[in-house]
């Protein structure tokens, strides 16, 4: 099956959402998280830090994630296991490197989140945030 890791860099109670370009075939035009899809003999933390490297530009701080949920989608027909992780620690200013990807890089607060293309994966970087907050 096609494994997707996607990553939700938060700070400051906002989180980072790419909008999805218009020439995407699954979800166009739609808010997500930027990411994308696990290559062989990678592991999943691996990919999750090449792939923001490629798309925003930074590099994921040692022990800054932790894993919000995994499901499998069907967007095309075919299974996807898409698997979402928070980051809370990064260098350099996130940057839109790859505009065939995303139209648009925006920053969103947690309490105004729009509509994302998985329903669960929003529900859950929620959950996460306000557990945190709880623990504070
Ligand atoms: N990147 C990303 N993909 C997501 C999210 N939610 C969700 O269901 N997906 C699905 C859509 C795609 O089927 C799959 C991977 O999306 P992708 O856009 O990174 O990969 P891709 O280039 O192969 O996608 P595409 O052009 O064929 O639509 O994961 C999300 O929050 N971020």
């Amino acid at each position: 099956m096609v494994r997707v890791v996607v990553g939700a860099l938060v700070r400051e109670d906002r989180v980072l959402l790419g909008h999805r370009s218009a020439r995407k075939r699954a979800f166009p035009g739609v808010w997500d998280l930027p990411g994308g899809v696990v290559e062989d003999g990678e592991s999943e933390r691996q990919a999750l830090a090449r792939e923001l490297r490629e798309e925003l530009g930074v590099r994921i701080a040692s022990g800054a994630t932790s894993h919000l949920c995994r499901v499998v989608v069907r967007p095309a027909g075919e299974p996807v296991e898409l698997s979402a992780w928070l980051v809370t620690g990064w260098q350099g200013t996130p940057a839109n490197l790859a505009p065939d990807e995303h139209d648009e890089i925006e920053w969103f607060d947690l309490v105004a989140l729009p509509p994302l293309a998985n329903g669960l994966v929003r529900r859950s970087l929620l959950r996460a945030v306000r557990d945190d907050r709880a623990d504070d």
